[in-house]
C-alpha cells in the first residue's frame, strides 16, 4: 500500500514561508512535484486576517455565516476553529497548515490533532511548523526550510536543534525615572462577573496582582483571558461598576485610560500586525516611554543612551539605526518586550508574547522575562497556552470555564 505523504516543513524566524506557501500553491516547487495539478488549500493566520477584514470592510460574512457571532468577537481559537470547516468544505485535495497550533489551548489542540488525524487518511498534508513538539504521528516526510531553500531528512531524528545561548549582557537597565507609588497591592477583582448579552464569560473572579509579582495566565481559548486584562489596561467599559482597584484606585473614581497606561507596559503580537512604518530599533524603544508604537518626537540624549542600553543587553550593540521591520519575527519580540519594559512600569502585561516562535526565539524571550522579574520590582502576568520550556512563573491563574462563566484557579 502506498501511504499519503505528510510532510513537516520545520521552519524559523528566517524561513521564507511566502515564497514557499505560494510556490507550493502555484506548483512552482519541484520537491513537490506530487502536488502540481491538485487543490490546494491553506489554513493559516493571514487568511484568516483576510476573512476578518472582509467581514468588517464589506459585512461579507462568509466563515461566520452559520451563527450570529461576528469573526472580531470570537476568540483566536474559536477563529481556528471556524476556518477550518470552511476550508475541508472545499474538498481540498491538499493542505497546507501554518503553524495551525499556535494561540490554541490544550483541548483545542488536542481536538485539532484528532481532526488532521482523520483528514490526513483521505487528504495530502504540509504542515509549517515553529515547534518540534507540534509534530503528528501521522507525519512520514521532514524537511527543514532555511530562507527559501529545503533540506530532506530521513527522519525527524535527524534534526539537530541548536540550544539557544543567552545572548545577554549585563543587568537590565534601569528606568530613567522610578514611577511613584508606594503601595505593595498593584491590582485587586473582587468578585468579578462578566458577560456578553446573554453569554457569561467571567465568574466572581478574585485576583490579586502584587509587586514583583511573576504570574502565569492560562486557560482554554474563550475563557477570557483577554477580557480579564482588557479591564485592568483600560480597554474594556466592563471595568465599570466592578469591585476593581487598579494602582491605587478604585475603578470608575475618574481615571482615564492615560492614567493607567503610565503604570502598565502592555505587549501583544497583535500590535506588531497592526503596526506600519519605517522605525529604528532606537525609536521603536523610546517609543515605550510615550506609551504610543513608533516615535513621533525627537528623543533627548537620555533616552537615546537608555535605548541604547537595551540594545547592548539583547545583543543590539550599534544597531540603533537598524529598521525594525528588518528583523526576524522572534528579535521583533525581543524588542517589543524590552520597549513595554523599558520605564520599568508596575505591571508588565505580555499576551502570548511566544506564539508562532520557532524553539530558539521562544527560549530567548521565555529568558528575558525571567531575567526583567529576577531583575525589577515590576510584575508580570505571562499569558501562554503551553507550558514554555525554561518559564519560571512564581503563580498561576488558570481561567476554567463552567455554565457560569470562567472560574479563576489559583495554582
Ligand atoms: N465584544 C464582544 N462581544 C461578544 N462576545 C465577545 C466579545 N469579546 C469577546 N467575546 C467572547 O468572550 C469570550 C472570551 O473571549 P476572550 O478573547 O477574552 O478569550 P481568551 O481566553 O482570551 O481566548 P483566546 O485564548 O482564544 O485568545 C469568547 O467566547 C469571545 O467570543
Amino acid at each position: 500500500m502506498i501511504s499519503i505523504p505528510h510532510w513537516v516543513i520545520l521552519i524559523n524566524n528566517r524561513s521564507d514561508r511566502s515564497f514557499f506557501i505560494s510556490g507550493l500553491l502555484k506548483g512552482e516547487l519541484e520537491e513537490f512535484e506530487l502536488l502540481r495539478d491538485k487543490k490546494g488549500a491553506l489554513f493559516s493566520k493571514s487568511r484568516l486576517d483576510a476573512f476578518m477584514e472582509e467581514e468588517i470592510r464589506h459585512d461579507q460574512k462568509i466563515l461566520t455565516a452559520h451563527t450570529d457571532q461576528s469573526l472580531q468577537s470570537m476568540s483566536s481559537g474559536e477563529r481556528k476553529k471556524v476556518l477550518l470547516r470552511h476550508i475541508l468544505e472545499s474538498d481540498p485535495d491538499y493542505l497546507i497548515l501554518d503553524n495551525p497550533f499556535d494561540n490554541l489551548d490544550r483541548d483545542s489542540q488536542q481536538k485539532l490533532k484528532e481532526t488532521l488525524s482523520k483528514v490526513s487518511e483521505n487528504v495530502v498534508t504540509v504542515l509549517l511548523l515553529s515547534r518540534t513538539s507540534d509534530i503528528l504521528p501521522f507525519c512520514n516526510r521532514f524537511c527543514h526550510l532555511n530562507g527559501k531553500s529545503l533540506a530532506f531528512f530521513k527522519d525527524q531524528s535527524a534534526w539537530n536543534l541548536k540550544e539557544a545561548k543567552e545572548p545577554f549582557h549585563g543587568n537590565i537597565p534601569l528606568p530613567l525615572e522610578e514611577i511613584e507609588y508606594r503601595d505593595e497591592l498593584l491590582v485587586r477583582f473582587k468578585d468579578v462577573s462578566v458577560s456578553y448579552g446573554p453569554k457569561p464569560i467571567l465568574n466572581n473572579i478574585n485576583w490579586e496582582i502584587r509587586s514583583g509579582d511573576y504570574w502565569q495566565l492560562s486557560g482554554p481559548n474563550g475563557s477570557g483571558k483577554t477580557t480579564l486584562l482588557s479591564m485592568i489596561t483600560g480597554d474594556n467599559p466592563k471595568a465599570y461598576g466592578q469591585d476593581l482597584f487598579l494602582f491605587g484606585h478604585q475603578k470608575g473614581s475618574g481615571e482615564s485610560v492615560w492614567d493607567l497606561k503610565r503604570f502598565l507596559g502592555y505587549f501583544t503580537p497583535a500590535m506588531v500586525d497592526r503596526f506600519r512604518g519605517y522605525h529604528s530599533l532606537e525609536n521603536m524603544l523610546i517609543s515605550g516611554l510615550m506609551d504610543s508604537i513608533g516615535l513621533y518626537v525627537t528623543p533627548n540624549e537620555a533616552q537615546k543612551r537608555l535605548a541604547g542600553e537595551w540594545l547592548s543587553l539583547l545583543g543590539f550593540d550599534g544597531k540603533e539605526g537598524q529598521y525594525f521591520h528588518e528583523l526576524s519575527t522572534g528579535q521583533q519580540r525581543l524588542i517589543m518586550c524590552a520597549r513595554a519594559m523599558i520605564k520599568h512600569p508596575l505591571l508588565l502585561i505580555l499576551d502570548e508574547p511566544t506564539a508562532s516562535l520557532d524553539d530558539e526565539s521562544a527560549r530567548l524571550v521565555t529568558s528575558l522575562v525571567n531575567k526583567i522579574s529576577e531583575e525589577s520590582r515590576t510584575a508580570i502576568v505571562f499569558v501562554s497556552h503551553r507550558t514554555e520550556p525554561g518559564l519560571k512563573p512564581e503563580s498561576k491563574l488558570d481561567l476554567l470555564p463552567t455554565s457560569k462563566g470562567s472560574e479563576g484557579i489559583r495554582k
